[in-house]
Formats: structure tokens, C-alpha cells, sequence
């Protein structure tokens, strides 16, 4: 159940963090965070003994998150099989791989297959509480995940809060946070 409480502190929220957001974007160097992040993600696939052809899920940054583009590029060249989210019309996640130029639905369950998700988000506080877009999208979709994934979020530096933030009773805990200053298992 949605505590009506709990989402308007959601709700409260997310302007104040997109608003953070564009001020700590406006000072990253985004090549540099693009390249840092990838960085970090592959020694992480690494650290989880995922070879090629195991699956990672990932998503294509927009304008003001963490950059992942580099990301992708460098999983995929590694032979991991990395899916994106495509979104539905009821705001729930199907995946693609993100090689696929025709971008062939794959399912929702797709993301039952990934060893790691890389999830994005506004912030996340210590207890591995994540605050997204409000579309309930990755609450869904990380249900389906498999025993064994991992779960980080990506974010910019100074996006993981030492306060509380609100979280829901569906909301999906991420088991760390992924910047581009390193990575912070929760
Ligand atoms: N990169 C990315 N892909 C994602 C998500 C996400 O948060 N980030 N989603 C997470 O659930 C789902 C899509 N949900 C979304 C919900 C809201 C907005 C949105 O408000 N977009 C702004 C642009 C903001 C910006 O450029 O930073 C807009 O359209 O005005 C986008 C996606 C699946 N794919
Ligand atoms: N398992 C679920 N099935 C259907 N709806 C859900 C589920 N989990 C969450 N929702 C709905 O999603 C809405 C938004 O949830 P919330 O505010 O936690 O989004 P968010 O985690 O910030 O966003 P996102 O996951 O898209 O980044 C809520 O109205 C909630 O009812």
C-alpha cells in the first residue's frame, strides 16, 4: 500500500534533488565522470565473476544523470550482454539489448537474467533507500530480478544523503551506489 504521507514526501523531494542535480551537473566534467563510471562498472563485473556473455542491465542516461553511455560501450565490447529498459504505457519496464538498432522487446523478465543492475535515481541515503522519477518503474522491475543480481544505483557525487529518505513498503532497497568517485556497497 502507498502511504499518502510517504508519497508526498516523495513528492516534496524530487523537485529539491533535480534541482541539486542540475547545480552538482553544471560542475562534473562529463567526460570525464563517462569514463570513470565505466571505469568502476567493469572492475565491479569483474569483482562479481561475471564473464562474457553473462547479462548486465543498464539504461541510457538522460541529459542531467550520471553519464553512461561509455558504460554500455565497454561492457558490451567485454562480451557482456547488457539490456536497457524500454518503457511501457503503465510506466513498467520491458528490456532491449542496447546494441539492438531495432530494439526488439525482450520481456519484462528479461532482467531476471542480470548478474547486475544498474539502476538510476535522484539519491539514495545509507540504508539503500533509492528515490526515482515516481513512475514506480524499477520497484516493478526489480522485483523480477534474480536471487544473485546486484543492485547499484548511479549517481553523481554528493547524490547518497546521510538523512533518511522516504520509502514505501514496495520500495526496492540497492545493495550500493555507483559515482564516478567509486563505488559504496550499502
Ligand atoms: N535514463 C533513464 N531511463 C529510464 C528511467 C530513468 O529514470 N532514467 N526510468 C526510471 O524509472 C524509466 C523511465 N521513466 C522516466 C520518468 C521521468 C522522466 C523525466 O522526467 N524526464 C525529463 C527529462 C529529465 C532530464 O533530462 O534529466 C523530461 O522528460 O522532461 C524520464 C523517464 C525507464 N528508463
Ligand atoms: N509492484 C508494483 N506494482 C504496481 N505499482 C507499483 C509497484 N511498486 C510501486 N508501484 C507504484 O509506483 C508509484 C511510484 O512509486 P515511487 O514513488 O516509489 O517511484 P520511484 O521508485 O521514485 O520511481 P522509479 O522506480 O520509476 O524510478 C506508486 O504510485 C506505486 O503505487
Amino acid at each position: 500500500m502507498t502511504d499518502d504521507a510517504t508519497s508526498r514526501a516523495k513528492a516534496e523531494l524530487r523537485p529539491q534533488l533535480l534541482a541539486t542535480r542540475h547545480a552538482l551537473c553544471a560542475a562534473r566534467d562529463r567526460s570525464a565522470d563517462n569514463h570513470a563510471v565505466a571505469t568502476l562498472a567493469r572492475r565491479l563485473v569483474e569483482d562479481l565473476g561475471l564473464a562474457a556473455g553473462s547479462t548486465v542491465a543498464a539504461y541510457e542516461a538522460m541529459r542531467t544523470e550520471p553519464p553512461t553511455a561509455a558504460t554500455i560501450d565497454a561492457l558490451a565490447a567485454h562480451g557482456i550482454r547488457v539490456i536497457v529498459p524500454i518503457t511501457l504505457p503503465d510506466n513498467d519496464l520491458d528490456w532491449c539489448v542496447a546494441e539492438d538498432e531495432r530494439r526488439m522487446p525482450l520481456g519484462p523478465d528479461a532482467i531476471s537474467t542480470a548478474g547486475l543492475v544498474l539502476v538510476p535515481g535522484l539519491a539514495a541515503d545509507r540504508s539503500g533507500v533509492r528515490l526515482g522519477r515516481g513512475g514506480g518503474s524499477y520497484d516493478r522491475a526489480l522485483a523480477r530480478r534474480g536471487t544473485d543480481a546486484r543492485v547499484l544505483v548511479v549517481l553523481h557525487p554528493g547524490e547518497l544523503l546521510d538523512a533518511a529518505l522516504p520509502a514505501d513498503d514496495f520500495d526496492q532497497p540497492v545493495d550500493g551506489v555507483l559515482t564516478a568517485d567509486g563505488v559504496t556497497l550499502l
